[in-house]
């Protein structure tokens, strides 16, 4: 048994395992109330026999111990026949199953796991909140609703979260649906909205709604208790409001001002895109110069931003090789989750990003092969094989590839003396994925929608060698689908034949 703490919900390929364990649970109860089943069809059996006995014995009064098979059988009942009885009544028919059930793998951090997912992903794509609620995604209507307890459950975590303030909507929503939904009790969803709201500094909202509950309900310990403390916490903060008409900030007016990790999430909900002048000198086209195989299956591409260079080639990957490395990935995470020894979360942890080495499989140097044709660079100088899957909430926050090698430990790096640093990156994409789980290049403007067998591509290095802040990139969360890629990272040293550096400087000057 190898699931355990927070990692499954941020992979659907481990999600699929958590559906197995669901499967056990479910046949392990049918075994239960089918043992516990045969047992009272049993006693049933036997309390009908004894009965009618018994009535037997009434109706014909002392005459019945007239006769010695009677009274034998009164004897036996209530001896050596109630001794069984007595067993099988203590028994605890399908006990070891019973444990089995209690012992659910499946633990309360999956749960939140899951809720935060469905928040960030709420959080990124600027959802409403009715709307998720009642399964409307991005204008996909699907057939799921959250009643209003699970309303309430997002709710209350949402306050224990970064996304406090989505926690009063889900509250909000939670109220809206208990008024024909009993499925949570309403005072404890005005109470907890009464929490958020401090939290939220909200202190004269907060107010208002404590001091309307114990009106309401003038008799209620509880809601004295929470209204005395919330006087209590709230004494030395200042009084004021917050406004809950819209759900989600719009972005500054300058919207390169807002944070990375804001710039990431609005490449990813498409609020930074680039406009018609930005996209006048990029071309579609077929690649042929960088290898004469190319003259006779040109590679097809399409260029997303010039500099730095981002560019997407499609069908560089079969959907049979797609099939090779998927089982290639699968094979060597079994091996890892079966070894005897070792931490078991971290196993399942890489499980979900593995590197292979090329000499793993002669695909992996096929593939390689195609790389340097497609990229011009010597993949000599590349890292292992990275695959990674997402699942639903799945992502990868705003980050760079190339490393800052000031501030991490050299020795932590494989081969930096070597290799230097990752010049490139191409990523190819291993599956679809029917909604969200772009790759967001926010100072290219750029969002890249995954789509089976095709591979983005981008320097994270200038020319001179120094890091391009502008490369900055992450992975959208994805809002329903699986999604799988592999990464080939592309060292420095040594490109200078496939990428003369410049006798200029290149280097532009972060604004930040
Ligand atoms: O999966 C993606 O779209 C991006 C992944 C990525 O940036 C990385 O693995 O470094
Ligand atoms: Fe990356």
């Amino acid at each position: 048994i190898f699931l355990t703490n927070g990692e499954f919900y941020s992979s659907v390929h481990q999600m699929s395992k958590v559906m197995d364990f669901e499967l056990k649970m479910l046949k392990n109860m049918q075994k239960f109330i089918g043992k516990n089943q045969n047992k009272l069809d049993y006693l049933k059996e036997r309390l009908a026999e004894y009965e009618r006995e018994r009535n037997e014995a009434v109706q014909m009064g002392s005459s019945y111990f007239e006769n010695p098979v009677n009274k034998y059988l009164l004897t036996k009942r209530l001896t050596s026949d109630w001794d069984r009885l007595e067993n099988i009544l203590q028994y605890k028919e399908g006990e070891k199953t019973l444990k089995k059930i209690e012992n659910k793998i499946v633990n309360e951090s999956e749960l939140e796991g899951a809720l935060e997912g469905v928040l960030r992903l709420q959080d990124v794509y600027r959802f409403n909140t009715s709307d998720i609620a009642s399964g409307l995604f991005q204008g996909v209507q699907y057939d799921v609703h959250f009643d209003a307890r699970h309303c309430f459950d997002l709710g209350k975590r949402a306050a224990e979260t970064e996304y406090v303030k989505l926690g009063y909507f889900w509250l909000k929503e939670a109220l809206k649906r208990s008024a024909d939904d009993a499925s949570v009790d309403k005072l404890d969803i005005e109470l907890a909205i009464a929490h958020v709201k401090f939290k939220l500094g909200d202190i004269k909202g907060a107010n208002e709604t404590y001091a309307e509950l114990s009106s309401r309900y003038p008799e209620n310990e509880k809601v004295a208790k929470l209204f005395s403390e919330f006087v209590v916490n709230s004494a030395d903060k200042p009084q004021y409001y917050v406004d809950y008409s819209v759900e989600h900030e719009p972005p500054p007016e300058h919207i390169f001002s807002a944070s990375r990790e804001k710039l990431y999430k609005y490449t990813c909900a498409g609020l930074i895109k680039k406009t018609p002048a930005d996209e006048r000198d990029l071309r579609c086209g077929y690649l042929v110069e960088t290898h004469p195989f190319l003259w006779l299956a040109p590679i097809k591409v399409e260029e997303l931003h010039h500099d730095p260079l981002l560019v997407v080639f499609y069908d560089v990957l079969s959907d049979k090789e797609i099939e090779t490395l998927r089982d290639m990935t699968k094979r060597i995470e079994r091996a890892t989750v079966m070894s005897p020894n070792g931490s078991v979360v971290s196993k399942v942890r890489t499980s979900q990003f593995q590197f292979i080495p090329v000499t793993h499989h002669p695909l992996l140097g096929k593939i390689d092969q195609r790389v340097a044709d497609m990229t011009n660079l010597d993949m000599k100088y590349a890292e292992d094989h990275q695959f990674a899957n997402y699942g639903i909430g799945g992502h990868y926050s705003e980050h760079h590839d190339y490393f800052y090698i000031e501030s991490v430990k050299k020795t932590t790096i494989s081969d930096y003396d070597t290799l230097g640093n990752r010049i490139a990156t191409l990523l190819f994409y291993l599956s679809d994925v029917e909604q969200g789980g772009g790759t967001a290049y926010p100072y290219m403007k750029t969002l890249v929608m995954p789509k089976k067998g095709a591979a983005a591509f981008w320097y994270n290095l200038h020319a001179s060698g120094d890091r391009d802040w502008r490369s900055l990139h992450g992975a959208c969360p994805i809002i329903v689908g699986s999604k799988w890629v592999q990464n080939r990272w592309i060292r420095e040293h040594d490109q200078s034949e496939k990428r003369p550096c410049y006798t200029f400087n290149d280097k532009v000057e972060e604004i930040l």
